[in-house]
């Protein structure tokens, strides 16, 4: 065997590494469990026996470093809930807007295994991390699943050279003749849940994985791995390392997510409460960010016919059609309306078409604003997490 072998662990051609998360879960609550005075539950694999530990706070885990960290926190302040810290070093904070929760910095990893165990009961992290750490979990519920940033995917990447150079789909891989019991794929990856999930999965036998904390590009040009598996956003780091991507070979695309754990929606006081409301505010206003208010002039005999023009248009029906108001002057003495005001919701990408739009059918005096938040009559969000908690 050659010298890189002993780092690497056997995946679809025995089977799935060992569950060391379980294990160290397992551990940290249990240390937990017995330094709490209030703890009066056991601990059975790192779960408590269906109870949560008793406290007054809802607890909300936040990124504490990385490039999660800081869209965290602007999320957060654009929706009025700005984070109250009192020096970056402290990894406690408060969010005085909702006066029951306390916001704990962590790691993502950590803040995954610590809604597992019962230490946070919400959390924002990136779907990767809640996936590879979540393990399938049923206690993890997604509440969010579209905060907008941290967008990147989790894929399969390979040499653009050598033996690689024709290779560019997933079935090319497994269908290499080269790997064998003996002289297995060999995987660099921090995904090792996943990672040797998706090979399964996807019907490729004789792979190894070997795991490293970053830099994992740099792998095959060393020669300690034939591919990788590792996130990717702009594509940049493979390029500059001569790797590319291949056909069936993302994993998950991921993005931030809310995340929360199901046994403390249930159980915990208030948590319920405000999960409703942290997740009507990141819906109100993630919506809002894609939509700009338009208003404009338009001569019509009647409000309603001045609505059927604009509805003839297909970029300009708004959210829920136009409010048409009319625009009252003095003509003769008597108050009349020749012009109304007409105010829509288009998506800012659909923006110069709808002007055009409206320009053709006689607007005039368009005003573009920027809208803060959307807030609907009940977030569709909110229905399917009830339904996903059995309410
Ligand atoms: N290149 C990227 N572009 C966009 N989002 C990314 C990218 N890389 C990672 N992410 C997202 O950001 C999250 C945090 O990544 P980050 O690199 O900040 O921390 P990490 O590498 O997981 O932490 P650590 O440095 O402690 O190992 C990832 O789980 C993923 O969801
Ligand atoms: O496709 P790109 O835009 O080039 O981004 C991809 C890189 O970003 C992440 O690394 P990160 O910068 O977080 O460094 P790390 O390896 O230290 O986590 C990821 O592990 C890739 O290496
Ligand atoms: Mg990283």
């Amino acid at each position: 065997m050659s010298q890189f072998s002993s780092a690497f662990t056997a995946a679809s051609s025995v089977s799935l590494p060992p569950p060391s998360f379980n294990v160290s879960v397992s551990k940290r609550s249990f240390i937990y469990c017995c330094s709490s005075s209030q703890s009066r539950t056991t601990v059975v694999n790192g779960k408590f026996d269906g109870k949560i530990f008793e406290r007054d706070e809802i607890r909300f885990g936040l990124p504490s470093k990385g490039r999660m960290a800081g869209d965290s926190l602007d999320l957060l302040k654009d929706c009025q809930l700005s984070v109250k810290q009192v020096n970056p070093r402290q990894y406690v904070a408060q969010i005085p807007q909702l006066s029951n929760v306390e916001v704990w910095f962590q790691r993502p990893k950590d803040i995954v295994r610590k809604l597992l165990s019962g230490d946070l009961d919400l959390g924002i992290v990136g779907l990767d991390t809640v996936s590879e750490y979540g393990r399938g979990d049923e206690d993890l519920i997604i509440v969010h699943d579209a905060l907008k940033y941290g967008d990147c995917r989790l894929s399969l990447a390979i040499p653009k050279y050598g033996i690689f150079e024709n290779i560019n789909s997933l079935k090319d891989l497994a269908q290499m003749p080269r790997w064998t019991i003996d002289r297995p794929l060999r995987v660099a990856t921090g995904f090792t849940y996943l990672g040797p999930k998706f090979m399964q999965e996807n019907g490729l036998k004789h792979v190894i994985f070997s795991t490293a904390d970053g830099a994992l590009e740099a792998a095959p040009a060393m020669g300690i791995a034939d591919a990788i598996l590792d996130l990717v956003s702009s594509g940049t780091t493979l390029r500059e390392n001569n790797l590319k991507e291949i056909e069936g070979g993302v994993v998950l695309e991921s993005q931030a997510v809310l995340v929360a754990s199901r046994k403390a929606l249930i159980q915990r006081k208030g948590a319920l409460d405000t999960t409703h409301e942290i997740l009507e505010r990141f819906e109100a206003h993630l919506r809002a960010a894609d939509q700009f208010m338009v208003t404009a002039n338009m001569r019509g005999s009647s409000a309603k016919e001045v609505a059927e023009r604009v509805l003839s248009q297909p970029s300009l029906s708004g959210l829920q059609g136009p409010t048409v108001s009319p625009v009252l002057c003095k003509r003769d003495g008597k108050v009349a309306a020749d012009y109304y005001a007409i105010v829509i919701c288009v998506p800012k990408k659909a923006l110069y078409k709808s002007v055009q739009q409206l320009r053709a059918i006689g607007g005039s005096g368009v005003l573009i604003s920027p809208l803060t938040y959307i807030f609907d009559e009940e977030t569709p969000r909110w229905r399917e997490l009830l339904s996903k908690l059995g309410l």
